[in-house]
Parts: structure tokens; C-alpha cells; sequence
């Protein structure tokens, strides 16, 4: 039977080196968690307990739980703050937030997957309330090793593991989050592209403020290169991710997460986990990129607050900068 065609992986404007790819074990890949940088790390046996997990499995073991499933008329699911959403008033929120069992879920699923009009992305943080076998698959996780990292790294405390099941093509677009993370595939096959925090300019982040907070505003795919001229100045980097495979994701890293077309749904596990609070960490000169990210976030909010208008805001900020250009 031929090979069914599949789409070549979508051929950006910009580089994009291999992410690192190292056994768990590795010191090359410890000294590259410690230095904040992504690798891609295999047999850590992380989620092997959980690598049968399919939507039978599923359906089977976490039937009494509802779930928030995300419904896209593309395959783009892009996060946005409901609580923010009041202060942008011409704000349309780019999917639909549903709660549903997870049979219903995978009915519903199959239904996209024929009438191909709308995506669904099933993204529920893991917490009581679901089967017996499930939470034995959760308990056998490795968590020896990755309490390890979290104690090594001195990370703070584990806030969620967030489940994913995806159709495939849906796209995470590009963004950042504010916790450490460890990425764990279940089933299908991800490309994850990752861009590191000193690119901050060329990614354009929506305000603080905004619903879209830590998004860019940069669709990379097809990007409004008049707009956004600093895009074709991206330097990536690039990873995919089979089952089996973790991914660090850094804090403060943008990152965009495919579900490859053709390969299938996806299911994976992320580990997320805070930081320390700051006053705990040595201050260390010159400032790293993801340090002057939260600088900024520090001032946009307080500026926010000051002056009560966030319209009025893009303004300040402006005369601050142009009363200093050199
Ligand atoms: C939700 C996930 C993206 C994806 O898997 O679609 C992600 O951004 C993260 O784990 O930080
Ligand atoms: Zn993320």
C-alpha cells in the first residue's frame, strides 16, 4: 500500500537548529538543564507507565470527569485569560472553552475529524477524581527522577500536570510561560519549535495586560512581516517529540507545539513547575534575558496600575522611551 502522502513539516522563514537530543542520564543534558537551555532527554521512563493511554483507555478509566475541551474553527488554539477579557473590549476569544465527559469528547472528536470544520483540543490539569488505573499509571510515573531535577534545579513546587489530547495539525501557537517545564509525549508525534527569551523583540508580545498575554502577536506560519519586520531576524531552534520523549522547556523560552498532520492524535503530559520566589536567588550581572522579561512584566503592571487606563498606557510607555533614544 503506498505510503500516505504526508505534508512535508510547514518550512518557516527563519533558522531553526536541532534541539539537543541526549539520554536522560546524560551529564551533557544535566548541565543543560541547569544552564536553562531545552533538550530533548529519552529514557527517562518519565511516562512510561502511561504510554498504553489511548482515547479506549481513556474513555474507559476517566469516564465520571469532565473536561475543558477547546474548540477552534482552525487548527490554531491560541491561550487567552478569560479574566483579562473585560478590560479589552473589542476582544473575540479565538475558540470555544467546552466541558464534557471524555466518551463525549472522543465522540465529538470523531465527528471533527470527518466534517474537518472544527478542531478540538482536550486540555485538563490531571487531579483527583479520576479512575483507579489511571492514578496508578500517575503514581508509577518517575518521579524519583524528576523530584531529583526539581530539588537540583532548586525549582518550586509542582503546580500541575496539564493533559493534552490533540487532533493532528492542531497548533499551540508560539508563546511563553512562567514556569519550568517538562514536556512529556504519551502518543503521536509533536514538532515543537522553541526560540530563546533574547528574542523577545522579534516575537512582539501582546501587553500584559492583554487576554493574549505571553502570546506573540506573530502568526509564524504567515507572518505580517510589514507589521512585524523583525520576524526574518528569528533564530530557532526545533524538536519532535515521538512517545516516550521529554522535552525541557525552560522558563521564559517561547515555544510553539504541533501536532503532527497525519501522525495521528496526540496525547501528552506536561510537569509545570513554579520558581522560587526571587528574594531566594543571588542577583547576578549582566541580567539574563528571561531576568529583564520579568523586569518588564514587573513595569508594564505597575504602570498599568498607575495609570488605571490601558489605553493610556502604550502612549507613556512611548514618550518614556522616545524622551531617551539615543
Ligand atoms: C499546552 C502546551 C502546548 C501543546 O502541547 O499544545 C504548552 O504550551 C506547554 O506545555 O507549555
Ligand atoms: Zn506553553
Amino acid at each position: 500500500m503506498a505510503a500516505e502522502a504526508v505534508d512535508p513539516p510547514h518550512r518557516y522563514k527563519f533558522p531553526l537548529s536541532k534541539v539537543p537530543r541526549l539520554p536522560y542520564d546524560d551529564p551533557q543534558a544535566q548541565r543543560l538543564i541547569s544552564a536553562q537551555q531545552p533538550v530533548v532527554l529519552t529514557g527517562s521512563g518519565l511516562v512510561d507507565s502511561a504510554l498504553h493511554w489511548n482515547l479506549d483507555y481513556l474513555s474507559d478509566n476517566m469516564a465520571n470527569t469532565q473536561f475543558t475541551v477547546y474548540q477552534s474553527d482552525n487548527y490554531y488554539f491560541k491561550y487567552y485569560e478569560a479574566r483579562k477579557i473585560p478590560q479589552q473590549k473589542d476582544f473575540v476569544s479565538p475558540t470555544i472553552q467546552m466541558q464534557m465527559s471524555f466518551p463525549e469528547f472522543v465522540e465529538k472528536l470523531k465527528e471533527a475529524q470527518c466534517s474537518k470544520k472544527h478542531w478540538l483540543y482536550l486540555q485538563q490539569p490531571l487531579t483527583e477524581g479520576v479512575g483507579d488505573k489511571i492514578v496508578q499509571d500517575f503514581v508509577s510515573f518517575n518521579w524519583r527522577w524528576i523530584s531529583k531535577q526539581q530539588k537540583e534545579n532548586n525549582w518550586g513546587p509542582l503546580s500541575s500536570n496539564l493533559l493534552l489530547v490533540g487532533m493532528a495539525g492542531n497548533i499551540t501557537p508560539v508563546h511563553y510561560d512562567e514556569q519550568q517545564n517538562f514536556f512529556a509525549q504519551l502518543r503521536g508525534v509533536k514538532r515543537c519549535l522553541l526560540f530563546a527569551p533574547d528574542q523577545f523583540k522579534s516575537l512582539y508580545p501582546f501587553p500584559v495586560y492583554h487576554p493574549h498575554d505571553r502570546q506573540s502577536q506573530v502568526n509564524l506560519e504567515n507572518p505580517n512581516l510589514e507589521k512585524f519586520p523583525k520576524v526574518l531576524e528569528l533564530k530557532g531552534f526545533e524538536a519532535t517529540l515521538h512517545p516516550g520523549d521529554v522535552l525541557y522547556i525552560p522558563i521564559y523560552w517561547w515555544h510553539q507545539i504541533e501536532s503532527l498532520p497525519q501522525k495521528g492524535v496526540t496525547i501528552s503530559i506536561n510537569f509545570w513547575y513554579k520558581v522560587r520566589n526571587s528574594c531566594q536567588q543571588t542577583v547576578t550581572y549582566p541580567l539574563a534575558a528571561s531576568q529583564k522579561i520579568a523586569i518588564m512584566r514587573n513595569i508594564e503592571k505597575m504602570v498599568t496600575d498607575a495609570l488605571g487606563d490601558i489605553n493610556e498606557v502604550a502612549p507613556f510607555m512611548r514618550t518614556m522611551v522616545l524622551g531617551r533614544v539615543d
